[in-house]
């Protein structure tokens, strides 16, 4: 028994700059495929102040992935820990992560949300509040998330809740520092007065007689779940925390790749339109999700290609052994999901957008991530994502109304100043179809990084664009990054000022247009749709209300930000598309999941098979739970 090859790096940091800079790019796998054609698929190195096993082994990370709290347990900083909460199911371990995670699973479950008659029309009026106000620089109200899950039903309480959880995810993704001023510190007292909140909620639920309870997820906890209120609170805590970005970075991501592929565009298009001819009324139901045959291969293929889950964060627990490899006890473990789903030949041409090649049967069965180990982007085992159905449901959705009634979106993308915990925003512009878009893109970087990261270093390497290359250059010459934020900031509110049009009905072949736009809102109102409602942060002065911004955390919230020219080369080999190569100049992206929904998927019993001396489990295993994973936030773009 051996360790896995490797090498060290550099001393104290080791590879950790050249593993961050990979995963903030365009192609996050590229740190890994260099060390893999070096060592093999399982090599180690040093990461995170520690000896880290890194994997692009479909097989192992199932492994991994299969033996969560049994050989392996997932790894959080303790600041994110204090802020999601001790008790949320995110960071509880064993038997406790195994009732909470069911519990998610349980009422997550479509067929459970969908019993509310409500539900689908729930999430799309979100939707289509979301698109309508878009154009008005409106804050998003999410109400019905809300109303959902704390069963909040005025709308001041609706919009505190909104403001709360905005500064919360604010914290969640910035520098773990809790003195006053400090983003982490605002985003604890958030948390603090929503937990009261909550708390309160909960009396009066159960004041309440049994059958006037609401159907609210909290009213559903404190009804049919045995659960101390602490626990109740974080739960739903977390619930907001890993469903709220990562839904909605998955549309954009979807939007993304469609508007570089007009050919699937075009399909996705007659496709939707098939069906609200069908349906009955402006909002869909059940059959109409049912026969969105091709959609649902889009969703498939931006997950693979743009997922946000890019790595999973484990540690061993004990001493493990995998075939000839030894795994001491205290080491990470980092399952590279993303290398798996580019690797070529697990798909060939990897790095193109195909929707197509999910009505292979070959690929059918690779996406059953009970049986396979070759498509993971909602994670595996007991940790599986319990929000992946409903995901896929919400991206469907979208892309639905999105395609069939609006032509122009905005999207907002923004670049995380990590040193100084501050958030870029970068004005660039695509073209589509020969059309100059203007695009303010954000993004953030990942926040729980090490202290010794060189953050700027990361946050630029993340996009390639002429625009970042300008902000870098600024900075570095006048090492002023409030200034230079500031700066960043009116551009970016100048480019947001650039006009929309009407948002007239689209019609083949489709000009999609992404511009401008403050306050997307899809992020908010994506926030677990019928889970939790929020509404977007509230406007600040300094800020363009309602701008979508696309946090990254790395080993929990694996975000992919921005596509750049690799990836638009990458996407201009979309087949033949309909009318001249699709051009654009920086590409932007944001962070997004979606889940992957067939029935045979449905997150099952936790109940992973391990053999205890590391050898193989048993991939059969029914049982693989639930579990979360990285996602990608955003968060407020105030700042
Ligand atoms: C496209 C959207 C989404 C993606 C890509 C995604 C991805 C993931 C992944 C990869 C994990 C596993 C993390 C790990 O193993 O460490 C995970 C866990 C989780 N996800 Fe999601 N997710 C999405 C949407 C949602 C939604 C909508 C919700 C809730 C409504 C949600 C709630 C959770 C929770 C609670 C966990 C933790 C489960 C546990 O640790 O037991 N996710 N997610």
């Amino acid at each position: 028994m051996k360790l896995p090859p490797g090498g060290r790096g550099w001393p104290l940091i080791g590879d950790s700059i050249k593993w961050y800079k990979a995963v903030a790019s365009s192609h996050p796998p590229r740190y890994v495929e260099d060390q893999v054609k070096r060592y093999g698929k399982i090599f180690t190195c040093n990461l995170f102040g520690g000896q880290a096993v890194v994997s692009a082994d479909p097989h192992f990370n199932r492994f991994v992935m299969q033996n969560e709290g049994k050989l392996f347990k997932s790894c959080y900083p303790k600041s994110f820990r204090d802020l999601v909460g001790k008790s949320g199911v995110i960071v509880v371990q064993g038997e406790q992560q195994r009732k909470l995670h069911g519990i998610a699973v349980n009422m997550m479950k479509l067929e459970k949300l969908n019993s509310n008659p409500q539900f689908l029309g729930d999430v799309q009026m979100v939707m289509l509040q979301t698109l309508s106000t878009l154009r008005e620089n409106q804050v998003v109200v999410l109400q019905d998330i809300c109303r959902k899950l704390l069963g909040v039903s005025s709308e001041s309480e609706v919009d505190e809740m909104a403001c709360l959880f905005s500064d919360f995810v604010d914290g969640c993704l910035s520098v773990p520092i809790n003195l006053p001023g400090f983003a982490y510190h605002t985003a604890m007292k958030a948390r603090d007065t929503i937990i009261r909140k909550i708390k309160r909620m909960m009396q009066i639920t159960r004041r309440k007689p049994r059958s006037a309870a609401g159907n609210g997820v909290l009213d559903r906890l404190v009804e049919e779940e045995n659960l101390p209120g602490d626990v109740v609170a974080d739960f739903i805590v977390n619930l907001l925390f890993a469903g709220n970005e990562t839904t909605a970075k998955t549309m954009l991501f979807a939007i993304y790749f469609l508007t570089h592929c007009p050919k699937a565009l075009e399909q996705l298009l007659v496709e939707q339109q098939n069906i609200g001819r069908m349906a009955r009324k402006d909002m869909l139901e059940w059959e109409d999700y049912e026969a969105m045959q091709f959609t649902r291969c889009v969703v498939y293929e931006t997950l693979r290609l743009g997922g946000i889950a890019i790595w999973l964060m484990r540690e061993a627990k004990v001493d493990a052994e995998y075939q000839d490899f030894f795994i001491p006890k205290g080491s990470f473990v980092v399952p590279f999901l993303s290398a798996v789903h580019l690797d070529e030949n697990t798909y060939p041409g990897a790095l193109n957008f195909h929707p197509w090649r999910w009505m292979e049967q070959e690929n059918k069965e690779k996406r059953n991530w009970r049986t396979s180990p070759f498509y993971t982007p909602f994670g595996g085992g007991a940790r599986y994502c319990p929000g992946a159905e409903l995901a896929h449901l919400q991206i469907a959705f979208f892309l639905h109304h999105f395609v069939t009634k609006y032509r122009d979106v905005g999207f907002f993308y923004r670049v995380v100043d990590g040193s100084r915990c501050r958030r870029l925003l970068v004005n660039v512009v695509a073209t589509f179809m020969d059309e100059a878009v203007h695009a303010v893109l954000s993004h953030n970087e990942a926040t729980y990084l090490p202290k010794f990261v060189n953050f700027d270093l990361l946050s630029y390497s993340a996009l390639d664009s002429d625009d970042l290359l300008y902000l870098k250059e600024q900075m570095e010459a006048e090492e002023d990054a409030e200034r230079l934020l500031r700066r960043t900031e009116k551009r970016a509110f100048a480019a947001f000022k650039i006009s929309f049009s009407d948002s007239t009905p689209a019609s083949l072949p489709l000009p999609l247009r992404v511009e401008p736009k403050p306050k997307s809102g899809i992020r908010q109102q994506d926030l677990l749709k019928n889970i939790v409602e929020i509404k977007p942060k509230r406007q600040r002065a300094s800020s363009p209300s309602g701008l979508t911004q696309g946090d990254r955390w790395s080993p929990f919230l694996a975000a992919r930000v921005s596509l750049s020219r690799d990836d638009e080369q990458t996407l201009e080999k979309c087949p033949s598309p309909a009318k001249g190569p699709t051009k654009n100049k920086s590409s932007f992206l944001a962070d997004q999941v979606s889940t992957q929904r067939d029935t045979e998927n449905l997150p099952g019993e936790d109940s992973s098979s391990w053999k205890s001396n590391g050898k193989e489990t048993d991939a059969k295993s029914d049982n693989p739970v639930g579990s979360l994973l990285g996602l990608a936030y955003d968060s407020s773009d105030d700042e």
